[in-house]
């Protein structure tokens, strides 16, 4: 539980374009980091890096390194679907399946690993329910479909289906872009429980929802149109709002630009 990833000179590509280049940068286990930066400086793209779902895009390229706690996720010998269950994700629009139940969506990724026992897979139910602090909202409608909850409580039961499989990391992807302020406070909360548990890596347009829940926060950006992406500079979060190295950072915490 709750490793340490250290993404060394990682270069993106989708076909010919250059999306990113040389980002190296290090999240300590049991921390929240955000990416920020103006739209289409690759945030989600070095964030689907991180648990190697950029290759399974037509064209896409990695180079470059991405260790967890010291082993490289891209090594040859490394099995992919096993990387995206040890390090999870979360996206900007909840997706739980909508006419699966609610129990079953959580357990849809054990499932998939051929766990049948049903007294474990209800404890472990329970289990992500609560530390996704949803349970006590669900707990008399197990049975009823994930479709059926709100947007706010879709997205937590995505997340306790991500934490279900025990992972080290989480990645969200805008998880509250989609959500009322209430609910984004809930998610915020969340995160807060989550990093006493996983290592937690967050892409955020809303720079004092960075400033609230991350211990560090990276700051991305485009030279220009049509050039890669590249990051700015990566601080402990109160430093890079209050006191940023750069002036792009500056600039774009300032609301000057993006
Ligand atoms: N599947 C794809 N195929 C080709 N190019 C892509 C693909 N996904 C993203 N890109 C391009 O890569 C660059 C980085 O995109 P990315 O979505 O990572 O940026 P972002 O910083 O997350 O943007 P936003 O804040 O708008 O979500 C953009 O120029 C984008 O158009």
């Amino acid at each position: 539980m709750a490793k340490r990833l250290d993404i060394k000179d990682l270069n993106l590509h989708y076909g010919k374009f250059h999306a990113v280049e040389d980002v190296t940068l290090q999240v300590q286990a049991r921390s929240v980091t955000s990416f920020i930066g103006p739209s289409g400086c690759g945030k989600s793209t070095v964030l689907r890096a991180l648990n190697r779902m950029h290759e399974v895009i037509a064209g896409a390229r990695v180079d470059g390194k991405v260790l967890l706690d010291g082993e490289d996720i891209y090594a040859p010998s490394v099995d992919p679907v096993q990387v995206r269950r040890t390090i999870g994700m979360v996206f900007q629009r909840a997706n739980p399946f909508p006419t699966m139940s609610i129990r079953d969506n959580v357990v849809a990724g054990l499932k998939l690993t051929g766990e049948k026992n049903k007294k474990k897979l209800d404890e472990i139910t329970e289990r992500s329910l609560r530390s996704a602090n949803l349970w006590e909202e669900v707990k008399d409608r197990l049975h009823k479909p994930g479709g059926s909850l709100s947007g706010g409580q879709q997205q937590r039961l995505c997340i306790a289906r991500a934490t279900a499989v025990q992972p080290d990391v989480l990645l969200m992807d805008e998880p509250c872009s989609a959500l009322d302020p209430i609910s984004t406070l809930a998610i915020e909360d969340l995160i807060a429980e989550l990093k006493k548990d996983y290592t937690i890596v967050i892409v955020t347009h809303n720079m004092q929802q960075a400033a609230r829940v991350s211990d560090q926060t990276a700051f991305f950006n485009l030279r220009a149109v049509g050039e890669p992406g590249q990051l700015v500079e990566i601080e402990e979060t109160g430093k890079l709002f209050s006191n940023p190295n750069q002036k792009a950072t500056e600039d774009y915490i300032s609301g000057r630009f993006g």
